[in-house]
């Protein structure tokens, strides 16, 4: 099998909920963070939300000291919608890619991307303020093109495919026109020299279509699923086997 293209970023979200349970440190984030890094995975994900729900400030500068520290050549990845707050908090931390998305503080999770179109005004400067300061910019969108048209005519140097739809779908017959979606807008994304991530409810079982579609796609970024996989297989073997299910057989330092 050729090397992929395409790179995991682990996304910490839940284990950061399931420590949250207690006013105790483990599950310890950034431990759990480590084994995945060890296990290959290229990158960690963390969504701050404003209520602090699982991934709380403090994880986040602490994850950022540990990959600046110990992973040479990794990449954090910070997801968030751009309030004052947030775009503060990714000036301090630094990541080398901020993902922007429309949440609203109330959603229970991410469940659209982007009008880049209509969204324009809002997100043009902050596309700017971020970049200006060396951070790769990635726009969460739903498969359309025009998104992806969009998130080029603004400056993003990325766009995140959102896969939920294609992730709550489980019959293979009705995957196939949302994998088409998931395609054209990340062939769009390509033409217009935008870099293509994915993320959203991805798992073993959906990964390989996916990919064996648009292997051009450059991040996977998966927590959720990931997490419930650890709880059968450890983060280590469960790291391995995502990595093998994106044909990510590069050697990494650690
Ligand atoms: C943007 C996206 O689809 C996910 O990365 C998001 O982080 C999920 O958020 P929760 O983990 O809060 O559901
Ligand atoms: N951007 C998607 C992400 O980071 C994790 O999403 P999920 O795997 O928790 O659904």
């Amino acid at each position: 099998m050729s090397a992929s293209h395409t790179r995991l970023s682990v996304n910490l979200n839940a284990i950061a909920q399931l420590r949250n349970r207690r006013d105790l440190p483990w599950p310890s984030v950034t431990g759990l963070g480590a084994v995945a890094l060890q296990a290959g995975a290229h990158g960690l994900t963390v969504h701050p939300r404003p209520d602090e729900r699982h991934i709380r400030r403090t994880d986040v500068f602490e994850l950022e000291a540990m990959l600046r520290r110990d992973w040479a050549g990794r990449e954090f990845n910070i997801e968030g919608y751009p309030t004052e707050d947030f775009l503060a908090l990714c000036e301090k931390a630094k990541p080398e890619q901020v993902t922007l998305v429309p949440d609203d503080p109330a959603q229970s999770t991410s469940d659209h991307g982007w009008d880049t179109i209509g969204q324009a005004a809002l997100l043009r400067p902050v596309i700017e303020r971020l970049k200006r300061q060396g951070m790769r910019v990635s726009l969460f969108v739903d498969a359309e093109p025009r998104f992806a048209e969009g998130a080029a005519a603004l400056g993003a140097d990325r766009i995140e495919l959102y896969t939920g739809p294609y992730g709550h779908t489980f019959d293979p017959a009705k995957r196939a026109p949302l994998l088409d979606a998931l395609d054209v807008t990340a062939k769009t994304a390509e033409g217009l020299g935008l870099g293509v991530n994915a993320g959203h409810d991805l798992t073993l079982d959906n990964l390989p279509a996916l990919i064996a579609r648009a292997p051009s796609i450059a991040e996977v970024s998966i927590g959720h699923a990931i997490t419930a996989d650890a709880l059968l297989y450890g983060m280590a073997e469960t790291v391995r086997r995502y990595r093998a299910a994106i044909g990510d057989t590069e050697v990494l330092a650690v």
